[in-house]
């Protein structure tokens, strides 16, 4: 790969799920530097769960391809990390059980005990390790889960709306986390979102997607700015501008046009 090459290239995406007629992507392109962070924003059903997935190898797409360090992706890897809006943790192991599995199911077992500890000090929960993951809040099992996604040392972070089943104050906790940890061990980050405080806290950079079918529609520069300021409220206006549906025009009734 020549240094110019950017760490993930999305190349033409398209989908339509098997049996269904819906375009779900149409032609989506885009390229991600390599620790760069990107926010992936857009209504319901534009296909951003869909791009996630192709982009960690979970979904074919049905034409068009995804290159990381310009290799085209056929199958899941450990340096291509997935995170979902809810934990999925195994409630019979305990938090450490849950943390290990990820190295155990990438063959690096034997890391485990030098290595579970400092992931959950770094996620914020040291000392939990043996405590049932069921016990835990929603955003300390969120926790545990961004703890084992982390253990295989992915290059490439994707998180799809992780902060979106928890309370606004742990949300925030939680997403300055994911920046500093990001940050710190300079990791790629994709992170697909309904919220555009999200977007602007977490990525200098967003996609925008619309629907029916799903396609890129903007890819705005949104340096990070200080929040409550002048420009963070610039940027969210001009994010949420980008948001607005097409403006459609009606048929008019034929009292009104009289
Ligand atoms: N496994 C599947 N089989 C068939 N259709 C699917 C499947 N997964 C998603 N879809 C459809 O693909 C479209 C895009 O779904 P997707 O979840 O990718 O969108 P999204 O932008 O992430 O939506 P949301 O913001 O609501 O999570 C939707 O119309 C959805 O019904």
């Amino acid at each position: 790969m020549s240094s110019s090459t950017p760490h993930i290239q999305i190349l033409g995406l398209s989908h339509r799920y098997r049996g269904r007629s819906a375009l779900v992507l149409n032609r989506v392109s885009f390229s991600v530097g390599r620790a760069e962070r990107l926010t992936i924003i857009g209504r319901s059903g534009s296909g951003k769960s869909t791009l996630l997935q192709i982009i960690a190898g979970l979904a074919r797409p049905s034409s068009g391809e995804v290159r990381i360090h310009g290799s085209p992706v056929g199958a899941p890897s450990p340096r291509c990390n997935l995170m979902f809006q809810r934990p999925l943790l195994f409630p019979w192991l305990d938090v450490a059980g849950n943390v290990a599995l990820a190295l155990r199911f990438a063959g690096r077992q034997a890391e485990a005990p030098s290595r579970v500890e400092r992931l959950l000090d770094l996620v914020g929960l040291a000392g939990y390790g043996s405590a049932r993951a069921t016990e835990l809040s929603g955003g300390q099992q969120q926790r545990v889960a961004l703890a084992r996604s982390l253990a295989v040392d992915p290059e490439i972070l994707l998180l799809d709306e992780p902060f979106s089943a928890l309370d606004p104050v742990t949300r925030a906790e939680l997403r300055n986390e994911v920046d500093a940890i990001v940050e710190q061990l300079r990791i790629t980050l994709i992170l697909v979102t309904h919220d555009v405080d999200d977007a602007l806290s977490l990525a200098a950079r967003t996609i925008v997607m619309a629907s029916n079918p799903g396609r890129v529609i903007a890819d705005l520069d949104l340096p990070k700015a200080p929040r409550g300021g002048e420009v963070y409220a610039e940027q969210r206006a001009r994010l949420i501008a980008s948001l607005e549906p097409e403006p459609q025009i009606l048929p008019q009734p034929a009292a009104a046009l009289a």
